[in-house]
């Protein structure tokens, strides 16, 4: 039995909580603490767990064998590396750090403890449907890829959102995806301004965000916070012999007063929620197969945060910027993924 302490009892914590009390396996909630001290003394309660006085004492909590870290993000780094600091596995909601120079200094901790603790929740990579299309694309079904339309539509966002967080909060999930969809780097982000949606206020909302991968794919992503309707996530490949799409999602199409209707979620807690499941069990099973995390790490948050920093600066200035990312030390290296014929099209020869 795993025993987890969570740092931020806001709403993904609570999520987090919920998932790991109701429906994951091997895993209990022994601590909890946010600032808010009778929020987390309520989420304690509900949970069976102990509320403790701050986030430091989760982590030195001889009960707690690993953390999950679910405050905001610019707390992000002070417990991840108190963790790594007692040789404990931390969970991290994205991003690991608003700075691409805190992201290294948790990849430093990381490399001088000289093993991986840390994972980043960029709970894409457990989608069903993001893991299909990789499939498809992994397998050369539709030949090489050479573009990717994304769209990633939020109903609304809190007061506290800023300018760019169109990209350091929303976007860097794509960021992530694109690297792990494509096995490459990002090398280069611009970014185009329409004009405003009124729904948005004074935020420059929607931005369509460019990215190009060192292996030539483009991929444009839409970035509208506002829509009102719901939450919708969208991304389709062009390859050289097909394209491949995340399917429209929901139990039911009704066909009713000539019209035909289907749900959209409300959230990303509705849209992602097996995938949020399945990312924590498997971060579970990991630990304790393996006494460490297996999905994506502590260079994936600095690269993220690279990639972020450069369609911050591409909004600021309209001009394409290249990423420059520091040099991946051993811990973080993969093994190199199957070459693939470029023009393998899979076709049978007549
Ligand atoms: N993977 C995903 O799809 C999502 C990830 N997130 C990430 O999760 C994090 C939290 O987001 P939400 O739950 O939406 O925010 P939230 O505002 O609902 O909750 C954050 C909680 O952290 C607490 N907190 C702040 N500073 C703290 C500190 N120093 N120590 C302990 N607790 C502290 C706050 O009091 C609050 O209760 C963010 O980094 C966000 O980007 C959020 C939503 C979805
Ligand atoms: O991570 C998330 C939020 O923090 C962010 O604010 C939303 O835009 C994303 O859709 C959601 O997945």
């Amino acid at each position: 039995m795993l025993n987890v302490g969570v740092i931020g009892t806001g709403m993904i914590g609570q999520d987090h909580i919920r998932r790991m009390t109701r429906v994951l396996a091997g895993v209990r909630v022994a601590a909890v603490a946010d600032v808010d001290a009778s929020l987390a003394a309520r989420i304690a309660d509900r949970a069976g767990a102990r509320a403790a006085p701050d986030g430091e004492q989760v982590i030195a909590d001889p009960q707690v064998d690993a953390v999950l870290v679910c405050s905001w993000g610019p707390t992000h780094e002070q417990y991840v590396l108190a963790a790594i600091a007692a040789g404990k596995p931390v969970f991290c909601e994205k991003p690991l750090a608003t700075t691409q120079q805190a992201c290294l200094r948790v990849v430093d901790a990381e490399v001088r403890h000289g093993a991986r603790l840390v994972q980043v929740g960029y709970m894409r990579r457990y989608d069903a449907a993001y893991r299909a299309l990789k499939q498809v694309v992994d397998a050369g079904d539709i030949g090489a890829p050479l573009m990717m339309h994304c769209a990633h539509r939020n109903p609304r966002v809190p007061a506290f959102y800023e300018p760019q967080s169109a990209i350091t909060d929303t976007a860097v999930h794509e960021i992530d995806m694109v690297r792990w969809m494509f096995d490459d780097e990002i090398v280069a982000a611009r970014v185009l301004v329409p004009r405003r949606s009124r729904n948005g206020g004074d935020l420059q909302d929607p931005l369509l965000l460019l990215l190009e991968t060192g292996g030539g794919v483009l991929v444009d992503v839409e970035i509208s916070v506002n829509v009102r309707y719901g939450y919708d996530i969208r991304g389709e490949i062009l390859g050289e012999n097909g394209t491949a799409a995340l399917a429209e999602r929901g139990l039911v199409t009704v066909r009713r007063s000539g019209a035909l209707a289907a749900p959209v979620p409300v959230d990303w807690r509705e849209r992602f929620l097996a995938a949020y499941d399945v990312e924590l069990q498997e971060w579970i099973d990991a630990l304790a197969a393996d006494g460490a995390p297996a999905g994506p790490s502590a260079w994936d948050g600095y690269a993220a945060a690279v990639v972020s920093d450069a369609g911050v600066a591409a909004l600021r200035t309209g001009e394409r910027v290249a990423v420059r990312m520091a040099e991946r030390p051993r811990l973080y290296h993969r093994p190199a993924p199957q070459a693939r014929p470029v023009n393998d099209s899979r076709e049978v020869p007549a």
